[in-house]
């Protein structure tokens, strides 16, 4: 399996090159050259199968001959070994036609837990192999921080500089990162969104200055090992509520568009998705670009599902590029133009790809609070705010009678108990796997907006490769 970039020009590359490149150096997102297939019986035959071996069996088209099945599948039992529930992202059904995919069962409470527990391992093994050292530089709006950091704290040979937007995260999704103390783990906060930040840890990847000196690594969902493996839980879904036989329908909480990319790998790889739901908070251009095509970004409005308070959507890019007829050259001009003018329409062939398999809602916080309301009061459930926009969605869809619609549960409703509190009157209680995390110290440093302050100060502070 080879990989080529959505920009045209970067060199293809392996499973191997492609983790630890992260991002392409043409600025591009890399995607399989061609999408692996499973007919129905082969799929039919994954039914029962433990999660780890799923997982294996899904991901192995897509790693190739970069690790054997019998390595992969180990470090997916390790992976997976460290999640709460055994069936590691288990279902919980809501009404006759909804159902929850809880996927926070990891260390950190969020999705992000399901690849980046994995990822961590790959890095090791493959750094294990070419020696060398990795600087991981990240981008966080409170959850993808976390799990990077859990996942690599103390490792061999890699370190990590994680960005977040100052004051606009939850104090437990904060706390998460700012209290692991490990040397190789760097918290910075800085002035400004998301979108300031992830923009800041792009550019690094085309800086000579850092890229000249050091090895730089991404965790966040521009490396497509962090989509191999949030593939596998669609087909964990599907599966057990009837799939390949039955459809399914998918509403996906969705911010840099990783997860729901997910979900367009498996309908690709051959699972019979009904409908991917992409649903959005007042951050909404993903909502605009799918329904009338105008993907223009606005300020960020900071609401109480911080995680998802995004304009610029990294993944969408490959969206557009496979749904849009897979012309990098076109498609790099195409980006050119949306970073100088932060808008761009799609094209018609983009917009039409698209409407196969997407669809979209917007939820205000109105819709939010409504949506944990309900699954509290009439199902006894409580969800968090980014669960609750995937749920008000998924509530608004009209579907064939057969088709159950999984939401996607991305998040402990812990980690935003502020907001669940107000909502429902309930305050969910952290997890005792979290430990004390209002007792121990923190640690991160505080910068400007600025990208040379903050290149500057990764530039002093990483080791060269
Ligand atoms: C809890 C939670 N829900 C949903 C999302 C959106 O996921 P994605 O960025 O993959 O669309 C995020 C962050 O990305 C998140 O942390
Ligand atoms: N919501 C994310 C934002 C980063 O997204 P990623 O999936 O590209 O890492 C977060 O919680 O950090």
């Amino acid at each position: 399996m080879d990989y080529i970039s959505t920009r045209g020009s970067a060199p293809a590359l392996d499973f191997e090159g492609v983790t630890l490149a992260g991002l392409a150096s043409d600025g591009g997102l890399y995607l399989p050259r061609e999408w692996p297939r499973l007919s129905q019986d082969e799929i039919a035959a994954l039914a029962g199968l433990p999660y780890p071996v799923l997982a294996a069996r899904i991901m192995q088209p897509f790693v190739g001959e970069s690790l054997s099945p019998e390595r992969l599948l180990a470090l997916c039992e390790q992976a997976y070994g460290r999640f709460a529930h055994t069936a590691v992202t288990p279902l919980v059904q809501l009404d006759q036609r909804n159902w929850l995919l809880e996927l926070f069962h990891g260390p950190t409470l969020a999705f992000k837990d399901v690849a980046l527990q994995l990822l961590g391992l790959l890095f090791e093994e493959f750094l294990g192999r070419k020696g060398g050292h990795l600087t991981i530089v990240g981008a966080t709006s409170g959850d993808t921080g976390s799990a990077a950091i859990d996942a690599v704290a103390g490792r061999e040979g890699v370190e990590i500089f994680m960005l977040h937007p100052k004051g606009r995260v939850s104090d437990v999704q904060r706390r998460q990162m700012t209290t692991v103390l490990a040397p190789n783990v760097h918290n910075i906060a800085i002035d400004g969104s998301f979108d300031d930040a992830q923009a800041m840890v792009k550019r690094m990847f085309a800086d000579p200055a850092l890229t000249g000196r050091f090895g730089l690594g991404a965790v966040n969902s521009i490396n497509w090992a962090r989509l191999m493996a949030q593939v596998v839980y669609y087909f964990a879904a599907a599966l057990q509520l009837g799939g390949p036989a039955r459809k399914v329908a998918f509403a996906v909480p969705t911010g840099n568009f990783g997860d729901v990319f997910a979900g367009y790998v498996a309908a690709r790889m051959g699972l019979p998705v009904e409908r991917l739901v992409v649903a959005t908070n007042v951050n909404d251009i993903l909502h605009r670009a799918l329904t009338d095509g105008d993907y223009s970004a606005g300020a960020v409005t900071p609401t109480a599902a911080p995680s998802m308070d995004i304009q610029v959507s990294s993944n969408f890019e490959r969206l557009l590029f496979d749904a849009g007829g897979r012309d990098g050259i076109a498609l790099a001009e195409q980006m050119k133009g949306f970073e100088a003018s932060r808008a761009m329409r799609l094209t018609n062939a983009q917009r039409q790809g698209a409407s196969a398999l997407f669809t979209s809602a917007r939820a205000d916080p109105g819709d939010m609070a409504q949506a944990m309301r309900w699954a509290w009061e009439n199902c006894g459930e409580t969800i968090d705010p980014h669960t609750a926009i995937g749920l008000h969605a998924a509530r608004q869809q009209d579907l064939p009678d057969d088709v159950p619609v999984v939401t996607l549960a991305t998040a402990h409703p812990a980690k935003f108990r502020d907001a669940v509190e107000r909502a429902t009157g309930f305050r969910p209680p952290l997890p005792l796997r979290v430990g004390e995390l209002f007792e121990r110290e923190e640690r991160m440093v505080e910068l400007p907006g600025d990208y040379d302050a903050v290149a500057a100060y990764i530039a002093g502070n990483a080791t060269p490769r």
